[in-house]
Protein backbone atom coordinates (compact mmCIF):
# COMPACT_ATOMS: atom_id res chain seq x y z
CA UNK A 1 0.00 0.00 0.00
CA UNK A 2 2.69 2.41 0.70
CA UNK A 3 5.54 2.20 -1.42
CA UNK A 4 9.63 3.79 -1.16
CA UNK A 5 11.28 4.35 -4.09
CA UNK A 6 15.00 5.16 -4.25
CA UNK A 7 14.73 7.28 -1.03
CA UNK A 8 17.27 9.75 -0.18
CA UNK A 9 17.85 12.14 3.00
CA UNK A 10 20.37 14.62 3.46
CA UNK A 11 20.14 16.37 6.75
CA UNK A 12 23.39 18.36 6.05
CA UNK A 13 24.45 18.97 2.30
CA UNK A 14 28.21 19.72 2.56
CA UNK A 15 30.25 17.85 0.42
CA UNK A 16 31.70 15.73 3.45
CA UNK A 17 28.91 14.02 4.90
CA UNK A 18 26.83 11.33 4.17
CA UNK A 19 22.51 10.81 3.47
CA UNK A 20 21.09 9.26 6.57
CA UNK A 21 19.39 7.61 3.89
CA UNK A 22 20.67 6.64 0.36
CA UNK A 23 18.55 4.88 -2.78
CA UNK A 24 15.97 3.16 -0.10
CA UNK A 25 13.64 1.06 -1.71
CA UNK A 26 10.57 -0.67 0.72
CA UNK A 27 7.20 -1.89 -0.49
CA UNK A 28 4.85 -2.28 2.41
CA UNK A 29 2.62 -4.72 1.80
CA UNK A 30 -1.50 -4.69 3.30
CA UNK A 31 -2.08 -6.85 6.59
CA UNK A 32 1.84 -7.19 7.38
CA UNK A 33 3.17 -6.17 10.68
CA UNK A 34 7.09 -4.64 9.49
CA UNK A 35 9.61 -4.38 12.15
CA UNK A 36 12.44 -2.16 11.32
CA UNK A 37 15.87 -2.30 13.39
CA UNK A 38 19.36 -0.65 13.40
CA UNK A 39 21.81 0.95 15.71
CA UNK A 40 20.64 4.04 17.47
CA UNK A 41 21.31 7.07 15.35
CA UNK A 42 21.47 4.99 12.19
CA UNK A 43 17.86 6.50 10.45
CA UNK A 44 15.13 4.78 11.69
CA UNK A 45 13.10 7.90 12.53
CA UNK A 46 13.95 9.17 9.62
CA UNK A 47 12.56 6.91 7.56
CA UNK A 48 9.41 6.60 9.35
CA UNK A 49 9.32 10.35 8.79
CA UNK A 50 9.53 9.61 5.21
CA UNK A 51 6.23 7.32 5.48
CA UNK A 52 4.41 10.00 7.27
CA UNK A 53 5.65 13.55 5.55
CA UNK A 54 7.04 14.79 8.67
CA UNK A 55 10.72 14.73 7.03
CA UNK A 56 11.78 16.67 5.21
CA UNK A 57 9.05 18.80 5.81
CA UNK A 58 9.20 19.35 9.19
CA UNK A 59 12.97 18.01 10.43
CA UNK A 60 14.55 19.87 7.70
CA UNK A 61 17.15 18.20 5.23
CA UNK A 62 16.38 17.23 1.16
CA UNK A 63 14.08 14.24 0.15
CA UNK A 64 14.85 12.45 -3.27
CA UNK A 65 13.15 9.75 -4.79
CA UNK A 66 9.20 8.84 -4.33
CA UNK A 67 7.06 8.07 -2.32
CA UNK A 68 4.05 6.31 -3.02
CA UNK A 69 0.64 5.65 -1.84
CA UNK A 70 -1.70 2.76 -3.45
CA UNK A 71 0.16 3.91 -6.47
CA UNK A 72 0.33 7.61 -6.31
CA UNK A 73 3.12 9.90 -5.48
CA UNK A 74 2.47 11.99 -2.09
CA UNK A 75 5.54 13.80 -1.89
CA UNK A 76 3.47 16.84 -1.64
CA UNK A 77 0.51 15.66 0.75
CA UNK A 78 1.27 17.08 3.73
CA UNK A 79 1.06 14.66 7.14
CA UNK A 80 -2.14 15.87 8.37
CA UNK A 81 -3.88 15.29 5.20
CA UNK A 82 -1.71 11.78 4.81
CA UNK A 83 -3.74 10.88 8.70
CA UNK A 84 -6.32 9.50 7.32
CA UNK A 85 -4.52 6.38 5.99
CA UNK A 86 -1.13 6.81 8.46
CA UNK A 87 -1.18 6.99 11.96
CA UNK A 88 1.55 8.04 13.22
CA UNK A 89 3.29 8.00 17.16
CA UNK A 90 6.27 9.43 17.45
CA UNK A 91 9.04 8.33 20.07
CA UNK A 92 8.11 11.32 22.82
CA UNK A 93 3.75 10.53 22.63
CA UNK A 94 3.31 13.60 25.53
CA UNK A 95 5.12 15.83 22.51
CA UNK A 96 2.06 14.96 20.45
CA UNK A 97 -0.85 15.15 22.59
CA UNK A 98 -3.41 18.15 21.39
CA UNK A 99 -5.95 18.05 24.20
CA UNK A 100 -5.69 17.90 28.33
CA UNK A 101 -7.38 14.63 29.06
CA UNK A 102 -7.46 11.07 27.95
CA UNK A 103 -10.98 11.31 26.25
CA UNK A 104 -10.65 13.87 24.48
CA UNK A 105 -7.21 12.53 23.09
CA UNK A 106 -8.93 9.55 21.53
CA UNK A 107 -11.69 11.44 20.56
CA UNK A 108 -9.67 14.12 18.91
CA UNK A 109 -8.62 12.82 15.55
CA UNK A 110 -11.77 11.61 14.76
CA UNK A 111 -13.06 14.62 15.24
CA UNK A 112 -10.45 15.74 12.80
CA UNK A 113 -12.26 13.46 10.01
CA UNK A 114 -15.86 14.47 10.85
CA UNK A 115 -16.57 10.94 12.27
CA UNK A 116 -20.68 10.97 13.41
CA UNK A 117 -20.72 11.08 17.62
CA UNK A 118 -21.56 7.40 17.73
CA UNK A 119 -19.05 6.13 16.32
CA UNK A 120 -16.60 8.24 18.47
CA UNK A 121 -18.14 7.36 21.83
CA UNK A 122 -18.14 3.50 20.43
CA UNK A 123 -14.38 3.60 19.22
CA UNK A 124 -13.56 5.71 22.22
CA UNK A 125 -15.04 3.03 24.56
CA UNK A 126 -12.93 0.37 22.80
CA UNK A 127 -10.14 1.64 22.41
CA UNK A 128 -9.63 2.82 26.33
CA UNK A 129 -10.58 -1.44 27.13
CA UNK A 130 -8.37 -2.38 24.21
CA UNK A 131 -5.30 -0.71 25.90
CA UNK A 132 -6.36 -0.65 29.32
CA UNK A 133 -6.55 2.72 30.35
CA UNK A 134 -10.32 2.72 31.06
CA UNK A 135 -9.76 4.17 34.74
CA UNK A 136 -7.79 7.07 33.34
CA UNK A 137 -10.62 8.27 31.24
CA UNK A 138 -11.01 11.46 32.90
CA UNK A 139 -7.51 12.39 33.69
CA UNK A 140 -5.15 15.60 32.74
CA UNK A 141 -2.90 14.14 30.06
CA UNK A 142 0.21 15.82 32.05
CA UNK A 143 -0.91 13.63 35.22
CA UNK A 144 -0.01 10.53 33.30
CA UNK A 145 3.04 8.11 34.27
CA UNK A 146 5.23 7.74 30.63
CA UNK A 147 3.81 4.00 29.97
CA UNK A 148 0.14 5.53 30.49
CA UNK A 149 1.04 8.43 28.15
CA UNK A 150 2.58 5.88 25.52
CA UNK A 151 -1.04 3.87 25.81
CA UNK A 152 -3.19 6.83 25.43
CA UNK A 153 -0.94 7.72 22.38
CA UNK A 154 -1.12 4.76 20.52
CA UNK A 155 -4.88 4.46 21.00
CA UNK A 156 -5.28 7.99 19.97
CA UNK A 157 -3.97 6.69 16.55
CA UNK A 158 -5.96 2.98 16.35
CA UNK A 159 -9.13 5.31 16.95
CA UNK A 160 -9.10 6.45 13.26
CA UNK A 161 -8.80 3.08 11.67
CA UNK A 162 -5.96 3.94 9.69
CA UNK A 163 -4.70 1.83 7.37
CA UNK A 164 -1.22 2.00 8.31
CA UNK A 165 0.72 2.36 11.20
CA UNK A 166 3.52 4.08 11.96
CA UNK A 167 5.04 3.40 15.66
CA UNK A 168 8.53 4.54 16.74
CA UNK A 169 9.89 2.61 19.53
CA UNK A 170 6.15 1.97 20.61
CA UNK A 171 7.11 -0.36 23.51
CA UNK A 172 10.08 1.50 25.31
CA UNK A 173 7.53 2.82 28.15
CA UNK A 174 5.60 -0.07 28.69
CA UNK A 175 6.07 -2.49 31.15
CA UNK A 176 6.66 -6.08 29.82
CA UNK A 177 3.14 -7.30 30.07
CA UNK A 178 1.62 -3.72 28.99
CA UNK A 179 4.18 -3.91 25.97
CA UNK A 180 3.16 -7.76 24.86
CA UNK A 181 -0.33 -6.48 25.44
CA UNK A 182 -0.13 -4.13 22.86
CA UNK A 183 1.65 -5.68 20.41
CA UNK A 184 -0.98 -8.69 20.78
CA UNK A 185 -3.56 -6.01 19.97
CA UNK A 186 -1.42 -4.29 17.07
CA UNK A 187 -0.72 -8.13 15.79
CA UNK A 188 -5.15 -9.03 15.74
CA UNK A 189 -5.62 -5.62 13.79
CA UNK A 190 -2.99 -7.09 11.50
CA UNK A 191 -4.43 -10.66 10.49
CA UNK A 192 -8.23 -9.58 11.76
CA UNK A 193 -8.69 -6.53 9.56
CA UNK A 194 -5.30 -6.15 7.13
CA UNK A 195 -4.06 -3.54 8.80
CA UNK A 196 -0.48 -2.63 8.03
CA UNK A 197 1.98 -2.28 11.06
CA UNK A 198 6.00 -0.36 10.28
CA UNK A 199 7.38 -0.33 13.57
CA UNK A 200 10.82 0.76 14.74
CA UNK A 201 11.70 -1.02 18.06
CA UNK A 202 15.24 -1.34 20.35
CA UNK A 203 13.85 -4.12 22.32
CA UNK A 204 13.80 -6.93 19.37
CA UNK A 205 13.20 -9.87 22.55
CA UNK A 206 9.62 -7.89 22.71
CA UNK A 207 8.88 -7.46 18.80
CA UNK A 208 10.60 -10.16 16.79
CA UNK A 209 8.10 -13.25 17.58
CA UNK A 210 5.72 -11.29 15.72
CA UNK A 211 7.48 -9.55 13.02
CA UNK A 212 6.28 -11.09 9.33
CA UNK A 213 9.40 -9.07 7.76
CA UNK A 214 12.56 -7.24 9.22
CA UNK A 215 13.74 -4.31 7.51
CA UNK A 216 17.71 -3.70 8.81
CA UNK A 217 19.48 0.00 8.45
CA UNK A 218 22.95 -1.25 8.15
CA UNK A 219 24.70 2.31 8.95
CA UNK A 220 25.74 3.46 5.43
CA UNK A 221 22.39 4.25 4.29
CA UNK A 222 21.15 1.62 2.83
CA UNK A 223 18.38 -0.93 4.09
CA UNK A 224 17.69 -4.40 3.86
CA UNK A 225 14.57 -6.17 4.16
CA UNK A 226 13.82 -9.94 4.57
CA UNK A 227 13.01 -13.18 6.74
CA UNK A 228 13.45 -11.99 10.43
CA UNK A 229 15.95 -15.27 10.77
CA UNK A 230 17.55 -14.22 7.63
CA UNK A 231 18.26 -10.81 8.74
CA UNK A 232 19.19 -11.60 11.83
CA UNK A 233 21.67 -14.21 11.06
CA UNK A 234 24.22 -11.21 10.79
CA UNK A 235 22.51 -8.53 12.00
CA UNK A 236 24.78 -5.94 14.78
CA UNK A 237 21.77 -6.05 16.54
CA UNK A 238 20.00 -8.74 17.83
CA UNK A 239 18.12 -9.81 20.90
CA UNK A 240 19.21 -12.61 23.49
CA UNK A 241 17.83 -15.41 22.15
CA UNK A 242 19.84 -15.07 18.89
CA UNK A 243 22.92 -13.99 20.43
CA UNK A 244 22.67 -17.60 22.24
CA UNK A 245 21.31 -19.26 19.12
CA UNK A 246 24.65 -17.76 17.22
CA UNK A 247 27.15 -19.00 20.47
CA UNK A 248 25.37 -22.70 20.27
CA UNK A 249 25.63 -22.80 16.94
CA UNK A 250 21.87 -23.33 16.29
CA UNK A 251 20.73 -23.36 12.72
CA UNK A 252 18.21 -21.70 11.45
CA UNK A 253 18.36 -19.31 14.45
CA UNK A 254 15.16 -19.49 17.31
CA UNK A 255 13.45 -16.14 17.15
CA UNK A 256 11.02 -17.11 20.42
CA UNK A 257 11.64 -18.33 23.73
CA UNK A 258 9.90 -21.48 22.75
CA UNK A 259 11.87 -22.50 19.51
CA UNK A 260 14.48 -21.71 21.86
CA UNK A 261 13.48 -23.94 24.46
CA UNK A 262 13.43 -26.71 22.17
CA UNK A 263 16.57 -26.33 20.67
CA UNK A 264 17.95 -26.05 24.29
CA UNK A 265 17.11 -29.60 25.14
CA UNK A 266 20.31 -31.28 23.44
CA UNK A 267 22.67 -28.62 25.46
CA UNK A 268 24.17 -30.14 28.82
CA UNK A 269 25.84 -26.76 30.77
CA UNK A 270 27.54 -26.28 33.82
CA UNK A 271 25.76 -23.68 35.89
CA UNK A 272 27.24 -20.57 36.32
CA UNK A 273 28.47 -19.22 40.02
CA UNK A 274 26.58 -16.42 41.76
CA UNK A 275 26.71 -13.21 39.72
CA UNK A 276 30.24 -11.43 41.16
CA UNK A 277 28.99 -8.94 43.49
CA UNK A 278 29.86 -5.25 42.60
CA UNK A 279 32.58 -4.51 45.17
CA UNK A 280 34.32 -6.54 47.75
CA UNK A 281 35.20 -4.81 51.20
CA UNK A 282 32.86 -2.61 53.70
CA UNK A 283 29.79 -1.22 51.86
CA UNK A 284 28.54 1.97 52.89
CA UNK A 285 24.84 2.96 53.48
CA UNK A 286 24.64 6.00 50.72
CA UNK A 287 20.88 6.43 50.75
CA UNK A 288 18.40 5.50 53.19
CA UNK A 289 14.56 6.48 53.42
CA UNK A 290 11.91 5.48 55.79
CA UNK A 291 8.21 5.52 55.58
CA UNK A 292 8.37 7.95 52.36
CA UNK A 293 4.73 8.03 51.35
CA UNK A 294 4.13 11.04 48.48
CA UNK A 295 0.84 11.92 47.20
CA UNK A 296 -0.01 12.69 43.33
CA UNK A 297 -4.03 14.13 43.34
CA UNK A 298 -5.55 12.11 46.39
CA UNK A 299 -4.26 9.13 45.71
CA UNK A 300 -0.61 7.57 47.27
CA UNK A 301 1.57 7.27 44.56
CA UNK A 302 4.07 6.34 47.29
CA UNK A 303 2.87 4.50 50.01
CA UNK A 304 5.72 3.98 52.94
CA UNK A 305 8.38 3.07 51.25
CA UNK A 306 11.69 2.07 53.16
CA UNK A 307 14.36 1.71 51.04
CA UNK A 308 18.76 1.36 51.32
CA UNK A 309 21.32 1.96 48.77
CA UNK A 310 24.79 0.84 49.41
CA UNK A 311 28.04 1.82 47.61
CA UNK A 312 29.29 -0.73 45.45
CA UNK A 313 25.95 -2.27 44.45
CA UNK A 314 23.66 -1.26 41.33
CA UNK A 315 19.72 -1.53 42.34
CA UNK A 316 16.81 -1.72 39.21
CA UNK A 317 13.68 -0.53 40.31
CA UNK A 318 10.71 -2.61 38.21
CA UNK A 319 7.11 -2.24 38.84
CA UNK A 320 4.02 -1.83 36.57
CA UNK A 321 3.30 1.23 34.73
CA UNK A 322 2.21 3.81 36.66
CA UNK A 323 3.42 1.93 40.29
CA UNK A 324 4.98 5.24 41.51
CA UNK A 325 8.79 4.18 40.35
CA UNK A 326 8.89 8.08 39.21
CA UNK A 327 7.41 9.51 41.79
CA UNK A 328 9.77 7.98 44.11
CA UNK A 329 13.20 8.64 42.34
CA UNK A 330 11.84 12.44 42.84
CA UNK A 331 11.25 12.43 46.04
CA UNK A 332 14.81 11.04 46.74
CA UNK A 333 16.04 13.53 45.05
CA UNK A 334 14.62 15.51 46.89
CA UNK A 335 12.51 17.71 44.54
CA UNK A 336 9.37 16.24 45.33
CA UNK A 337 7.59 17.15 48.19
CA UNK A 338 6.95 13.84 50.47
CA UNK A 339 4.15 14.07 52.87
CA UNK A 340 5.49 11.31 55.33
CA UNK A 341 8.41 10.05 55.80
CA UNK A 342 12.16 10.75 55.70
CA UNK A 343 16.09 10.79 53.61
CA UNK A 344 18.97 10.70 54.38
CA UNK A 345 21.88 10.71 51.86
CA UNK A 346 25.09 10.50 53.40
CA UNK A 347 23.63 12.52 56.19
CA UNK A 348 21.60 15.06 54.62
CA UNK A 349 18.48 15.27 53.70
CA UNK A 350 18.14 16.28 49.78
CA UNK A 351 15.02 18.13 50.38
CA UNK A 352 17.25 20.50 52.67
CA UNK A 353 19.42 21.17 50.20
CA UNK A 354 19.89 24.02 47.48
CA UNK A 355 19.85 22.56 43.58
CA UNK A 356 24.02 22.91 43.54
CA UNK A 357 24.71 20.67 46.40
CA UNK A 358 21.88 18.19 46.10
CA UNK A 359 23.72 17.68 42.62
CA UNK A 360 26.46 16.28 44.06
CA UNK A 361 25.45 13.82 46.59
CA UNK A 362 22.11 12.90 43.92
CA UNK A 363 22.52 12.94 40.22
CA UNK A 364 18.85 11.98 38.77
CA UNK A 365 18.90 11.43 34.78
CA UNK A 366 14.71 12.46 34.41
CA UNK A 367 12.60 10.28 31.89
CA UNK A 368 12.53 13.10 29.06
CA UNK A 369 16.39 13.25 28.97
CA UNK A 370 16.03 16.50 27.04
CA UNK A 371 15.29 18.46 30.18
CA UNK A 372 18.98 18.61 30.73
CA UNK A 373 19.85 20.09 27.61
CA UNK A 374 19.37 23.61 27.19
CA UNK A 375 22.27 24.88 24.66
CA UNK A 376 22.91 25.57 21.03
CA UNK A 377 25.67 22.55 20.29
CA UNK A 378 26.87 19.10 21.57
CA UNK A 379 29.94 21.01 22.02
CA UNK A 380 28.90 23.27 24.54
CA UNK A 381 26.58 20.67 26.30
CA UNK A 382 29.87 19.09 26.65
CA UNK A 383 32.08 22.07 27.85
CA UNK A 384 29.48 23.11 30.24
CA UNK A 385 29.55 19.88 31.74
CA UNK A 386 33.36 20.35 32.28
CA UNK A 387 36.29 17.52 31.90
CA UNK A 388 35.30 13.92 31.04
CA UNK A 389 31.89 14.85 29.80
CA UNK A 390 32.97 14.17 25.87
CA UNK A 391 35.23 10.95 26.63
CA UNK A 392 32.17 9.61 28.58
CA UNK A 393 29.48 10.56 25.81
CA UNK A 394 31.60 8.32 23.24
CA UNK A 395 31.79 5.69 25.47
CA UNK A 396 28.21 5.40 24.78
CA UNK A 397 27.39 6.30 21.38
CA UNK A 398 30.36 7.61 19.63
CA UNK A 399 30.97 9.63 16.85
CA UNK A 400 28.60 12.54 17.47
CA UNK A 401 29.15 15.81 15.48
CA UNK A 402 30.04 18.40 17.80
CA UNK A 403 28.09 21.23 16.05
CA UNK A 404 24.76 19.25 16.28
CA UNK A 405 22.13 21.18 17.63
CA UNK A 406 20.79 18.71 20.76
CA UNK A 407 17.50 18.89 19.37
CA UNK A 408 18.52 17.22 15.92
CA UNK A 409 20.23 14.46 17.68
CA UNK A 410 18.42 11.04 17.67
CA UNK A 411 16.58 9.93 20.66
CA UNK A 412 19.00 7.73 21.89
CA UNK A 413 22.11 10.41 21.46
CA UNK A 414 20.44 12.39 23.24
CA UNK A 415 20.02 10.16 25.71
CA UNK A 416 23.76 9.52 25.82
CA UNK A 417 24.28 13.54 26.06
CA UNK A 418 22.12 13.77 29.13
CA UNK A 419 23.45 10.52 30.67
CA UNK A 420 27.39 11.72 30.21
CA UNK A 421 26.28 15.21 32.00
CA UNK A 422 24.96 13.70 35.13
CA UNK A 423 27.60 10.76 35.21
CA UNK A 424 30.22 13.78 35.05
CA UNK A 425 29.47 15.00 38.55
CA UNK A 426 30.05 11.65 40.01
CA UNK A 427 27.44 11.90 42.74
CA UNK A 428 27.54 9.36 45.27
CA UNK A 429 24.33 8.42 44.78
CA UNK A 430 22.78 7.80 41.17
CA UNK A 431 19.14 7.99 40.14
CA UNK A 432 18.37 6.77 36.30
CA UNK A 433 14.80 7.15 35.33
CA UNK A 434 14.49 4.64 32.08
CA UNK A 435 17.86 5.14 30.70
CA UNK A 436 17.24 2.51 27.80
CA UNK A 437 14.92 4.10 25.62
CA UNK A 438 16.77 4.64 22.02
CA UNK A 439 20.43 2.89 22.85
CA UNK A 440 20.75 -0.26 20.69
CA UNK A 441 22.56 -3.08 22.52
CA UNK A 442 26.39 -1.84 22.47
CA UNK A 443 24.99 1.26 23.95
CA UNK A 444 23.11 -0.33 26.51
CA UNK A 445 25.83 -3.19 27.44
CA UNK A 446 28.02 0.10 27.81
CA UNK A 447 25.92 1.65 30.08
CA UNK A 448 25.92 -1.46 31.79
CA UNK A 449 29.90 -1.65 32.22
CA UNK A 450 29.34 2.11 33.02
CA UNK A 451 26.94 1.74 35.87
CA UNK A 452 29.05 -1.27 37.14
CA UNK A 453 32.49 0.54 37.23
CA UNK A 454 30.55 3.09 39.30
CA UNK A 455 29.09 0.47 41.85
CA UNK A 456 33.24 -0.66 42.09
CA UNK A 457 34.33 2.76 42.72
CA UNK A 458 31.73 3.44 45.57
CA UNK A 459 28.81 4.76 44.03
CA UNK A 460 25.34 3.69 44.61
CA UNK A 461 23.14 3.27 41.62
CA UNK A 462 18.91 3.01 41.12
CA UNK A 463 17.67 2.86 38.10
CA UNK A 464 14.34 2.69 37.09
CA UNK A 465 13.19 0.36 33.83
CA UNK A 466 10.91 -1.99 31.94
CA UNK A 467 14.29 -3.39 30.41
CA UNK A 468 14.84 -6.78 31.94
CA UNK A 469 17.49 -7.43 29.74
CA UNK A 470 19.41 -4.82 30.88
CA UNK A 471 18.57 -5.27 34.61
CA UNK A 472 20.18 -8.83 33.96
CA UNK A 473 23.30 -7.09 32.18
CA UNK A 474 23.35 -4.37 34.97
CA UNK A 475 21.97 -4.72 38.17
CA UNK A 476 23.05 -6.56 41.31
CA UNK A 477 19.55 -5.88 43.05
CA UNK A 478 16.01 -5.81 42.26
CA UNK A 479 13.09 -3.44 43.99
CA UNK A 480 9.71 -4.41 42.45
CA UNK A 481 6.65 -1.66 43.28
CA UNK A 482 3.42 -2.09 43.01
CA UNK A 483 0.86 0.44 44.09
CA UNK A 484 3.35 2.54 45.69
CA UNK A 485 4.89 -0.28 47.80
CA UNK A 486 7.65 -2.10 48.14
CA UNK A 487 5.98 -6.06 46.86
CA UNK A 488 9.42 -7.58 46.95
CA UNK A 489 13.42 -6.93 46.61
CA UNK A 490 16.36 -8.97 46.72
CA UNK A 491 19.49 -9.83 44.59
CA UNK A 492 18.34 -9.88 40.54
CA UNK A 493 19.31 -13.44 40.39
CA UNK A 494 16.09 -14.14 42.69
CA UNK A 495 13.65 -11.39 41.87
CA UNK A 496 14.11 -12.13 38.17
CA UNK A 497 13.63 -15.75 37.49
CA UNK A 498 10.75 -16.07 40.05
CA UNK A 499 8.46 -13.97 37.58
CA UNK A 500 7.42 -14.47 34.64
CA UNK A 501 7.17 -10.60 33.69
CA UNK A 502 10.25 -10.01 34.32
CA UNK A 503 12.87 -13.07 33.79
CA UNK A 504 15.00 -12.64 30.43
CA UNK A 505 15.35 -14.89 27.49
CA UNK A 506 17.91 -16.85 28.92
CA UNK A 507 16.19 -17.59 31.83
CA UNK A 508 13.59 -18.67 30.33
CA UNK A 509 15.21 -21.09 27.82
CA UNK A 510 17.71 -22.56 30.16
CA UNK A 511 16.16 -22.38 34.18
CA UNK A 512 16.71 -20.35 37.04
CA UNK A 513 20.28 -20.33 36.99
CA UNK A 514 21.08 -18.52 34.02
CA UNK A 515 20.39 -14.63 33.06
CA UNK A 516 22.89 -13.76 30.56
CA UNK A 517 24.11 -15.11 27.21
CA UNK A 518 27.71 -13.94 28.36
CA UNK A 519 27.71 -16.96 31.00
CA UNK A 520 26.51 -19.35 28.79
CA UNK A 521 29.07 -18.63 26.01
CA UNK A 522 31.88 -18.95 29.11
CA UNK A 523 29.91 -22.08 29.88
CA UNK A 524 30.40 -23.46 26.39
CA UNK A 525 33.89 -22.31 26.42
CA UNK A 526 34.47 -24.14 29.29
CA UNK A 527 32.67 -27.18 28.14
CA UNK A 528 34.50 -27.31 25.06
CA UNK A 529 37.76 -26.59 26.73
CA UNK A 530 37.18 -29.82 28.91
CA UNK A 531 36.79 -31.97 26.21
N1 LIG B 1 16.31 17.38 11.80
C1 LIG B 1 17.58 16.92 11.73
N2 LIG B 1 18.58 17.73 11.38
C2 LIG B 1 19.85 17.28 11.32
N3 LIG B 1 20.23 16.01 11.60
C3 LIG B 1 19.27 15.16 11.98
C4 LIG B 1 17.90 15.56 12.07
N4 LIG B 1 17.17 14.49 12.48
C5 LIG B 1 18.05 13.48 12.62
N5 LIG B 1 19.31 13.86 12.32
C6 LIG B 1 20.51 13.00 12.35
O1 LIG B 1 20.28 11.92 11.45
C7 LIG B 1 20.72 10.68 12.02
C8 LIG B 1 19.56 9.69 12.11
O2 LIG B 1 18.63 10.11 13.10
P1 LIG B 1 17.30 9.28 13.43
O3 LIG B 1 16.57 9.99 14.49
O4 LIG B 1 16.60 8.97 12.15
O5 LIG B 1 17.97 7.93 14.00
P2 LIG B 1 17.30 6.67 14.72
O6 LIG B 1 17.84 5.46 14.05
O7 LIG B 1 15.84 6.82 14.79
O8 LIG B 1 17.94 6.78 16.19
P3 LIG B 1 17.46 6.18 17.63
O9 LIG B 1 17.77 4.73 17.55
O10 LIG B 1 18.35 6.89 18.60
O11 LIG B 1 16.03 6.51 17.78
C9 LIG B 1 21.34 11.04 13.37
O12 LIG B 1 22.74 11.11 13.26
C10 LIG B 1 20.74 12.39 13.71
O13 LIG B 1 21.64 13.16 14.50
N1 LIG C 1 -1.06 15.00 39.37
C1 LIG C 1 -1.50 13.74 39.43
N2 LIG C 1 -2.78 13.47 39.74
C2 LIG C 1 -3.22 12.21 39.84
N3 LIG C 1 -2.44 11.13 39.63
C3 LIG C 1 -1.17 11.34 39.32
C4 LIG C 1 -0.61 12.64 39.19
N4 LIG C 1 0.67 12.51 38.85
C5 LIG C 1 0.93 11.19 38.77
N5 LIG C 1 -0.17 10.49 39.03
C6 LIG C 1 -0.31 9.01 39.08
O1 LIG C 1 0.62 8.49 40.02
C7 LIG C 1 0.99 7.17 39.65
C8 LIG C 1 2.51 7.02 39.71
O2 LIG C 1 3.12 7.69 38.62
P1 LIG C 1 4.66 7.47 38.27
O3 LIG C 1 5.01 8.36 37.13
O4 LIG C 1 5.47 7.57 39.51
O5 LIG C 1 4.63 5.93 37.79
P2 LIG C 1 5.78 5.02 37.17
O6 LIG C 1 5.86 3.79 38.00
O7 LIG C 1 7.03 5.81 37.00
O8 LIG C 1 5.13 4.65 35.77
P3 LIG C 1 5.76 4.35 34.31
O9 LIG C 1 6.41 3.01 34.39
O10 LIG C 1 4.57 4.31 33.41
O11 LIG C 1 6.71 5.48 34.00
C9 LIG C 1 0.40 6.94 38.26
O12 LIG C 1 -0.76 6.16 38.35
C10 LIG C 1 0.06 8.35 37.78
O13 LIG C 1 -1.00 8.32 36.86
Amino acid sequence: MIELRGVTVTYDESATSRPVLDGVDLTVEEGELLLLSGPTGVGKSTLLGVVTGLVPRFSGGVLRGDVLLDGESVLGVPPRERAHHVGYVGQDPAAGFVTDTVEEELAYGMEQLGLPGDTMRRRVEETLDLLGVADLRHRDLRTLSGGQQQRVAIGSVLTMHPRLLVLDEPTSALDPTAAEEVLATLTRLVHDLGVSVLLAEHRLERVVPFADRMCLLTGDGRLEVGEPAVVLEHSPVAPPIVELGRAAGWRPLPLSVREGRRRARGLDLVAPVAFAPGATGAREVLLEARGLTVLRGRRAAVDGVDLRLESGRVTALMGRNGAGKSTLLWALQGSLARQAGRVDVTGADPADLDDASRRERVGLLPQNPADLLYLETVAQECAAGGAGTRELLDRLVPGIPDDTHPRDLSEGQRLALALALVLVARPRVLLLDEPTRGLDYAAKAALADLLRGLAREGHAVLVCTHDVEFVAAAADDVVVLAEGEVVSSGPAAQVLPASPAFAPQVTKVLGADWLRVGDVEAALAAAGGAR
